[in-house]
């Protein structure tokens, strides 16, 4: 096999690289609590405290790549320094991968995200609204997970919805942005919608690649 054979085969290789679907989100949000559900692989580590991630593993889907991420932000008991090589790892796999990523499946837990962002409203602008916008500005498609939604009263869930919608600056209803999934993952609840909507995204992300 000559040079050029080597290459094109090579240059073939890379255009069929299967798409990646990476999940982001702050620690003990329910990353890993996904990936079990989706993979089925009881091996993936899920835990009460946070910071039981803190290597990015690909699982092979099939169709696509799904990646977990460890989480971003404060996590108790993890050194700052640890805390920032973690984010700056976790950026730069999502700058040299993008071209590749079909979806990113940002997880927050609905009653501390809003905690945090009032807390820190007006001072400083909260880590999931920048990863959010990092994400969006790279053109990669966000599917919002607001998981733990059982910690949030039904009566309140419209309402809680639509303030988290409007902190990710679109605005309400969030009904109206098919990317917003209420989901209480230890009860599968969402699962489904989440998996359907992984599907339609890497589905419209090999037809736009050709
Ligand atoms: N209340 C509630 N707890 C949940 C839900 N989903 C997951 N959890 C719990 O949240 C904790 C953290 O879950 P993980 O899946 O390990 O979270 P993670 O985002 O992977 O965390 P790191 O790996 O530390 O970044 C575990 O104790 C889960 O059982 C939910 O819908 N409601
Ligand atoms: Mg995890």
């Amino acid at each position: 096999m000559d040079f050029f054979e080597k290459y094109k085969i090579l240059k073939q290789e890379k255009i069929k690289e299967k798409p990646k679907v990476i999940v982001v989100g702050r620690s003990n949000v329910g990353k890993s609590t996904l990936i079990r559900l989706l993979t089925g692989n009881k091996k993936v580590r899920v835990g009460k405290r946070p910071g039981v991630t803190l290597k990015i593993s690909e699982y092979d889907m099939g169709g696509y790549i799904l990646v977990d991420m460890p989480g971003f932000g404060y996590m108790a008991g993890i050194p700052k320094k640890v805390q920032e090589k973690i984010k700056d790892e976790i950026v730069h796999y999502i700058e040299n991968n993008y071209k590749n990523i079909a979806a990113a499946v940002h997880i927050i837990d609905a009653k501390s995200f809003c905690e945090i962002v009032e807390r820190w409203k007006d001072k400083e602008i909260p880590i999931d609204i920048e990863m959010f916008d990092f994400i969006t500005e790279l053109k990669i498609s966000p599917i919002l997970v607001v998981n733990k939604m059982d910690k949030i009263k039904k009566n309140k869930w419209n309402e809680t919805l639509d303030k988290i919608c409007s902190y990710f600056k679109c605005s309400p209803p969030w009904r109206q942005w098919k990317f917003i999934i209420p989901a209480i993952l230890k009860r599968r609840y969402g699962l489904e919608e989440i998996k359907k909507m992984i599907y339609e995204r890497v589905e419209l992300f090999n037809k736009l690649r050709g």
